[in-house]
């Protein structure tokens, strides 16, 4: 009988394995061909080179304007006449996403891809060849508990569907505010259409002007930085011919995104009955009638503490959409909290935790709340199990009568409405490459040795859910 303990916490990792226990994990039971787990930014130039960065930009951004025929001047009503209708070698964006599995089937091939990612699990240097190894325990011991939140929400994600269609309406608001086509793309991380493919297709298409564009209005290393990862690899293998790009790293303060939000918000916020506020006020005198929580998605706090802007710019995007929301609603209305979810394992990730808040916000007094999933641009298994379900469960049993869910933007109108201009202005501010982008959100700062440590905190977390705590054991 082959059994297998790992231990990996903490700054310190031990690894025990049987000796043939290797022969058990079959490494092709994915088809996928499993990423090697080389460093993000390996290839970033230093910070010195920066100045010579900043310099060659404006070079590039008249590249990618004389690519696309958009004009020198950023006049969005002056209509470009070099871009034919079929878009044959013209303008391409390609939004970058996570993925999800389609089927109940997929998902523990989807767990492998996700653990096999050295920006969600980095293992210390010696224990790095073992990343696929570990990667199918993990994604073994978890498949059943996400199988089954997969099959509360209908057997698989909708991420895919949303993002099409996101795609789809883009290129429409484009064609139509700037009377030029636009070709788009969709490359995911984890499960099809991958990132790769998308990239071929690139290719195939000759595309001339690339934006890049990660729908993640946060840029956190374990999302927009693990996709731009990709793109750097691929970048330096394979040619694009003339081929400009630049990269939209994060964009959690565009105004049109912040309206599109608080627009969400403020439909919930208006949904509660006179009678539901009276006796909310009635319930807790001293509290707001109408409370909003911001539950956005957790990332390990070591994360954060080697470099990741994801929490500084999570919390100036509360605040944008806050100052909104205060336009037309008195804080003595309206009180406005945030807390991270979706934390994975027992080590500590951002807090204050969203299963946390919400039994504290019941036992206060609080009857009508307004949950807003941020950090992610369409509906997933943590909006629609997490939330939904779990999140729900526990608001309803510490008192929270009144429960609303903030939908995520989706296919709104604003928020699509705003994607074409965020594209639009890409091409007409410096173009910005994908290492550059990698420098300019702070990874060169990043102490990798600090990460390193960190993750293989993180890689016994996730080994720990739902299982032993801190340890995670394999049994044949
Ligand atoms: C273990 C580490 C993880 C980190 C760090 C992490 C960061 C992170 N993730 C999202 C958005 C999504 N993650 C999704 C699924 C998902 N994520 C993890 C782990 C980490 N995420 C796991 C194990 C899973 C699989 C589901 C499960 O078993 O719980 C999804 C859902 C995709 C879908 O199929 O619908 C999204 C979206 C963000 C924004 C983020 C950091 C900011
Ligand atoms: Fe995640």
């Amino acid at each position: 009988e082959n059994f297998a303990t790992a231990f990996i916490h903490g700054g310190s990792t031990k690894c025990v394995f049987q000796p043939d226990i290797r022969n058990n994990i079959d490494c092709n039971l994915y088809k996928r061909e499993p990423r090697t787990a080389t460093r993000l930014f390996s290839t970033s130039p230093s910070f010195s080179d920066r100045s010579k960065i900043n310099k060659s930009n404006s070079k590039r951004t008249t590249e990618l304007r004389a690519a696309t025929g958009i004009p020198l001047t950023s006049s969005p009503s002056i209509v470009p006449s070099s871009i034919d209708d079929s878009n044959d070698g013209g303008l391409g964006v390609l939004f970058l996403n996570l993925g999800g599995p389609t089927t109940g089937d997929d998902v523990e091939e989807f767990l492998f891809n996700l653990f096999a990612d050295p920006d969600i699990i980095r293992l210390p240097g010696p224990l790095a060849p073992l990343q696929n190894i570990i990667a199918g325990f993990i994604a073994k011991r978890r498949a059943p508990k996400s199988r089954a939140a997969y099959d509360s929400i209908g057997g698989g994600s909708p991420i895919l569907k949303y993002t099409n269609a996101q795609a789809k309406l883009l290129s429409e608001s484009f064609k139509e505010k700037y009377n030029m086509p636009i070709k788009t793309y969709v490359g995911m991380r984890y499960w099809k259409p991958y990132t790769e493919d998308a990239l071929e297709q690139i290719r195939r298409d000759k595309v001339k002007a690339l934006v890049i564009l990660p729908l993640y209005p946060q840029f956190s290393i374990s999302t927009s930085g693990s996709s731009l990862r990709v793109l750097q690899e691929d970048f330096s293998k394979r040619s694009y011919g003339d081929m400009v790009h630049t990269v939209v790293p994060s964009w959690y303060d565009r105004p049109g995104y912040v309206k599109a939000m608080s627009n969400l918000i403020q439909t919930e916020v208006d949904s509660f009955t006179d009678s539901e506020k009276a006796q909310a006020k009635n319930n807790a005198p001293n509290l707001a009638p109408i409370h909003v929580l911001f539950s956005a998605h957790g990332v390990p706090k070591s994360y954060i503490e080697a470099g990741d802007p994801y929490q500084k710019q999570m919390e100036k995007c509360i605040d944008g959409i806050k100052a909104k929301l205060y336009e037309t609603n008195s804080p003595e209305d309206l009180t406005i909290h945030l807390s991270y979810q979706s934390r994975v394992g027992p080590i500590e990730w951002l807090r204050p935790y969203t299963d946390d808040v919400l039994p504290e916000l019941g036992e206060s007094g609080v009857q009508n709340l307004v949950v807003v999933p941020i950090s992610f641009v369409s509906e997933h298994i943590e909006t629609l199990e997490e939330i939904d379900i779990e999140y729900r469960e526990l608001a309803e049993e510490s008192g929270v009568s009144n429960w609303r869910r903030c939908p995520a933007p989706n296919t709104d109108p604003t928020f699509i409405a705003d994607m074409a201009d965020m594209v639009y202005e890409a091409l007409n501010e410096p173009a910005q490459t994908v290492t550059e982008t990698c420098i300019a959100n702070n990874i060169e700062g990043i102490d990798l040795e600090a990460l390193d440590d960190s993750v293989a905190v993180s890689a016994g977390g996730v080994g720990g859910v739902g299982a032993d705590g801190d340890l995670f054991k394999i049994k044949p």
